[in-house]
């Protein structure tokens, strides 16, 4: 689903180079359920950026969902990350003055759906997530969780291949975080592969696999050694 070989992105002033990611390997497979972690500043959202096609790199070679996106423009890029990636985000991100089956529509506008087609999938994602009596409301009448929930299901109405996830839970107490991490675990077993970016070492331990960066680079060996298909490794990593 997410192949990462010798990625590197590096910053540059007139006066220092940041090696903000060098030698970057990871695969992701379909389904899988992945936390990254890491210390501050080692890289973890310069890498979910260029993951979602938010931001291209320096050198190296990534590929999504089959496809080389290394030399793609950025028109290229927005196409592919409108149709494949769902995100979401530590600060949820939902407009205020839309109600809530608005807020999920906004993405699946950009792909030129029409109108019927954008309220069955914005209605199915709301159900998805247990807001549907709801769909009326605006942001603000809701709790942080239920409001992530929202950016979840907005995500989900895309039908994305891969989800990608910063802090989900990083602005909710302990028992919303629970009620959403509870929702991501639900939909990796739906299917979903998931990636997610954390500093919570006990959100990390519930994902299916770890990947820890330190400056800039993968330290988990297993994460490295899936990238050789061999059915040895992805036996032991399964
Ligand atoms: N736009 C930028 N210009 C220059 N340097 C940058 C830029 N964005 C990130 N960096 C640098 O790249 C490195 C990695 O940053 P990144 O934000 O990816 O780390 P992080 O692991 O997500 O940190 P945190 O957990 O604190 O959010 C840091 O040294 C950071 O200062």
């Amino acid at each position: 689903m997410l192949k990462m070989q010798s990625l590197s992105k590096v910053y540059r002033t007139e006066m220092i180079e940041t090696y903000a990611l060098r030698d970057f390997n990871l695969e992701v497979r379909a389904g899988e359920f992945v936390a990254v972690t890491g210390p501050s500043g080692s890289g973890k959202t310069t890498f979910l950026t260029i993951a979602g096609l938010l931001e291209s790199f320096t050198g190296g070679r990534y590929e999504l969902d089959g496809v080389d996106v290394s030399h793609m423009n950025d028109d290229q890029r927005s196409r592919m990350r409108n149709e494949k990636i769902g995100f979401i985000f530590q600060a949820f991100n939902l407009i205020p003055d839309l109600n809530l089956l608005d807020n999920i529509e906004v993405p699946l506008r950009y792909r030129g759906m029409k109108t019927a087609e954008r309220q069955r999938r914005a209605r199915e994602a709301l159900a998805r997530v247990g807001l549907s009596a709801r769909e009326r409301h605006y942001p603000a009448e809701l709790s942080g969780g239920q409001q992530q929930r929202v950016a979840i299901a907005r995500a989900l109405a895309g039908e994305p291949r891969l989800l990608l996830a910063d802090e989900p839970t990083g602005n909710l107490d302990s028992s919303m975080a629970r009620s959403v991490m509870e929702l991501l675990e639900e939909l990796h077993r739906d299917g979903a592969t998931i990636v997610m970016v954390t500093h919570d070492p006990q959100l990390a331990a519930r994902a299916q696999r770890n990947v820890h960066v330190i400056d800039g680079q993968v330290m988990d060996i297993a994460a490295q050694l899936h990238l050789d298909a061999s059915p040895v490794h992805s036996t032991t990593l399964a």
